[in-house]
């Protein structure tokens, strides 16, 4: 019989395994930020011990980095997280990429961009979109702040082998439909529990099709749906982007990796515990409407009336309310007033790509206060080499440094109360975005067409959607 990518990983990771118990797993690769580590290396102060693989440690700052004056840090629990990793990363000799490092950045966008996430490994960090680096086809995902200690210390995990959920998306996506599109529906369809206690594949057609940024769009918000973790088996796609990149073998090293990297693939006759299988036509742009991601509906339907499969009434009624919306509702009827492109979901170079493309030679909306935050300093400087920046400074986007910025309120960047803001993240929670924020997600095509209207629109039905059809 054969195996997933999940068994073959996790297998070859297991230090110490007892009957009924977790297994004691090694981890490859630890990625730190400045909000879930300054515990957990007080915890090794404490107790007198030291971080095992530094070299295996890799830290930037993210959460609590300001957009705009990134130095100028006024709130003090900020200034205090940064200051405590700059400090423990020097005591401890970790590499950090701190506000002057040309490769800071979010933490699940950098990790990629400099090669140190590589299949077949196992990757932590305090942050529950880890799952991102699944792309890649490690198993990536979120710990506490306990958990972080615990790796730092010994550079292992106790870990329960979660089930394994092999997703498939079949056939070719239709026009204007994206891989946020893809997760948001998969999660809507199925509800933000369907994962649970599960590694997820995806795999079918669509996934293969996908490029490494948009298979890491998916992965991202693999924990939204509940799952433990989400991965692809790598492929050609994924030794061509990881080819060159800061921390990857080169030569004849890289070679025996790629070798050894695609044994990893899941075999054709991989046993899973669960499978779904979806028809690629079936999905359409979507727009969440409610207060956690799969509250979402393709852009042409209407808010839903009365409970769902995955939605009682109860919990309908409070999101509404929150929302400030009813049901029923057409989602283009929706006003938006904020659009923040941005975060580890969709703030990478093709994410900015994709998002000028819609408002190149436009204008937002006047009631819209538009925004871009690169998901990193290298995505910031290949957008300004390729003059992304002044398609959306003239558009009347503001271009921001990079830093998680608008996906949660832990910096100056905040959506107003009452106020609804189309953004690219991965979580719609209540005050999520600052208090009384109401928070849409949606692809970055269209966060961007959101901002040119003031309002939701079918990115299929814009004007240069033939245009627009050439480019993807
Ligand atoms: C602050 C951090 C612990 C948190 C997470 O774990 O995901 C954040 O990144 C988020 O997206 O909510
Ligand atoms: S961008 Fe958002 S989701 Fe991603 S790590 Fe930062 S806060 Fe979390």
């Amino acid at each position: 019989m054969g195996k997933s990518i999940i068994e073959k990983i996790w297998e070859q990771h297991i230090v110490h395994q007892e009957e009924n118990k977790p297994d004691l797993l090694y981890i490859d690769l630890h990625y730190i930020h400045e909000v879930t580590s300054p515990q957990a290396f007080e915890g090794l102060r404490l107790k007198g011990r030291k971080v095992r693989r530094p070299d295996r440690t890799f830290a930037t700052m993210d959460h609590n980095v300001p957009t705009i004056n990134r130095y100028f840090i006024e709130d003090e629990i900020a200034l205090k997280q940064l200051t405590a990793l700059e400090t423990n990363c020097r005591d401890f000799g970790i590499e950090l990429a701190d506000l002057n490092s040309p490769d800071q950045g979010i933490v699940h966008v950098i990790g990629p961009e400099m090669g140190l996430t590589q299949p077949g490994m196992t990757i932590v960090c305090g942050d529950s979109h880890t799952s991102t680096h699944g792309a890649f086809g490690s198993i990536a995902f979120g710990i506490g702040t306990s958990e972080v200690e615990h790796v730092f210390a010994t550079q292992t995990l106790w870990q329960t082998k979660p089930k394994t959920l092999k997703l498939e998306v079949n056939g070719k996506l239709r026009f204007g439909v994206t891989a946020k599109d893809v997760i948001l529906y998969v999660i809507a369809k199925y509800g933000v529990n369907f994962g649970n206690g599960y590694i997820v594949e995806y795999c079918g057609e669509v996934f293969r099709n996908m490029s490494m940024e948009e298979r890491m769009t998916v992965c991202n918000m693999s924990i939204e749906g509940g799952a433990r973790a989400g991965l692809v088996s790598p492929d050609e796609t994924t030794f061509s982007y990881i080819k060159g990149r800061k921390f990857v073998p080169t030569g004849e090293e890289f070679e025996q990796s790629v070798n050894q990297w695609k044994l990893l693939a899941s075999d054709e006759d991989a046993v899973y515990d669960r499978e779904i299988t979806i028809d690629a036509e079936q999905i359409s742009p979507m727009v969440s409407w409610g207060t956690n991601p799969g509250m979402a509906s393709a852009v042409d339907e209407n808010i839903p009336v009365g409970s769902s499969d995955t939605i009682d009434e109860k919990e309908l009624q409070r999101a509404l309310e929150y929302m400030g919306l009813t049901e029923g509702m057409q989602i283009t009827d929706i006003p938006v007033q904020h659009v923040f492109i941005g975060s580890c979901t969709n703030s990478r170079i093709e994410d900015l790509r994709k998002a000028a493309d819609v408002i190149s030679g436009k204008q937002v909306h006047k009631g819209v206060r538009a925004m871009v935050v690169p998901g990193s300093q290298k995505v910031k400087k290949q957008a300004e080499e390729e003059g992304l920046d002044e398609v959306f400074k003239s558009a009347g986007f503001e271009w921001r440094d990079s830093g998680c910025s608008m996906c949660l309120g832990m910096n100056p960047d905040a959506v107003p109360a009452g106020e609804h803001c189309a953004s690219t993240s991965n979580r719609n929670f209540e005050g999520r975005q600052g208090a009384g924020a109401r928070t849409h997600l949606v692809s970055p095509e269209m966060a961007a067409a959101a901002a040119l209207y003031g309002k939701f629109i079918d990115i299929r039905n814009l004007e240069n959607s033939s245009e627009m059809h050439q480019l993807h």
